[in-house]
């Protein structure tokens, strides 16, 4: 499969780094444009510009938002007859993308950074799509992670609002971990590894038990311990569920704002 990314920094980056990774695509197929060179797999070409010759299978937008207007400006023409345009920018709908890109069939996705180790969540949106677009997202999406489409416009918007921020919440849940283990006593670097290896284990085993995270958390707390002594205090007036509500309302308040701003 012959790719084209326009913009492929942080999220762009990371999904390249897998499809190379995962023989989904030879690094030698290729082309990136960005405003400057970014660490690339090996054997993927950069410029600051789209490369002569033939066009390629799909093209793969990774600019910010706000850069959709000037990305189309000079590069929609090129792209008129590429059959699949496939975006993660936040925000930016089916239609949003096919009016700043004319031609190809408009694939909006969110990603998320965990996808570099075939780990993520990629949530899609496309609900025109014919069936051979479809399929075609499938193939180059399925190494990431978990795939899901959404056809409703709302609950895309949640799905990838939720799996696009996590990996950060979990990342500053690790740090805070860690913070409440310097707390009672732990070095820096004692707290941070013990922190996040316990927070590796407790998802590789949410993941592959059958039982809830509510359940697994309960077989932690031992009757009369430690753990519910914690448990009581995240679990007080709902503490950490009114923590994580504010925060994806946050999210999804951002979401919507952006979303409004890219259709103009
Ligand atoms: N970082 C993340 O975890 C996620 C990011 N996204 C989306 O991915 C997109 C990119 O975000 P990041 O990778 O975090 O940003 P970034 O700043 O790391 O990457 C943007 C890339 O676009 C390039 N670029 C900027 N203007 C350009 C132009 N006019 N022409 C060509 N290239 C240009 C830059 O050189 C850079 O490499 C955003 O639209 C964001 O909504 C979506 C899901 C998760
Ligand atoms: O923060 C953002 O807007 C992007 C989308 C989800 C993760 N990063």
């Amino acid at each position: 499969m012959r790719l084209w990314m326009i913009g492929c920094g942080n999220m762009g980056s990371a999904m390249l780094r897998r499809w190379v990774d995962s023989g989904t695509v030879a690094a030698g197929d290729v082309d990136v444009v960005n405003r400057t060179d970014r660490a690339l797999p090996d054997g993927v070409r950069q410029a600051r510009d789209l490369p002569d010759g033939p066009l390629p299978d799909v093209v793969v937008l990774g600019v910010k938002p706000q850069q959709l207007a000037d990305v189309a400006a000079r590069f929609a023409g090129r792209l008129a007859d590429v059959p699949l345009l496939v975006s993660m920018l936040a925000g930016c709908d089916p239609a949003t993308l096919s009016a700043a890109f004319p031609g190809p069939v408009a694939v909006q996705t969110m990603p998320n950074l965990p996808v570099e180790l075939g780990r993520g969540v990629v949530a899609i949106h496309a609900p025109a799509a014919p069936d051979a677009a479809r399929a075609t997202v499938d193939r180059l999406m399925a190494p990431l992670g978990l795939v899901e489409w959404f056809d409703d416009p709302a609950r895309f918007a949640a799905a990838g609002a939720l799996s696009g921020t996590a990996p950060a919440f979990v990342f500053r849940v690790i740090d805070a971990l860690a913070a409440g283990g310097r707390a009672i006593g732990l070095s820096p670097q004692e707290a941070a590894a013990v922190a996040l290896a316990a927070v590796e284990g407790a998802a590789a085993m949410a993941a592959a038990s059958d039982r809830t995270p509510a359940a697994l958390a309960d077989a932690v707390a031992s009757p009369g311990g430690m753990t519910r002594e914690g448990l009581n205090v995240l679990d007080a007036d709902r503490a950490l569920d009114t923590l994580f509500e504010r925060t994806l309302t946050a999210v999804a308040r951002r979401g919507e704002e952006m979303a409004a701003a890219a259709k103009g």
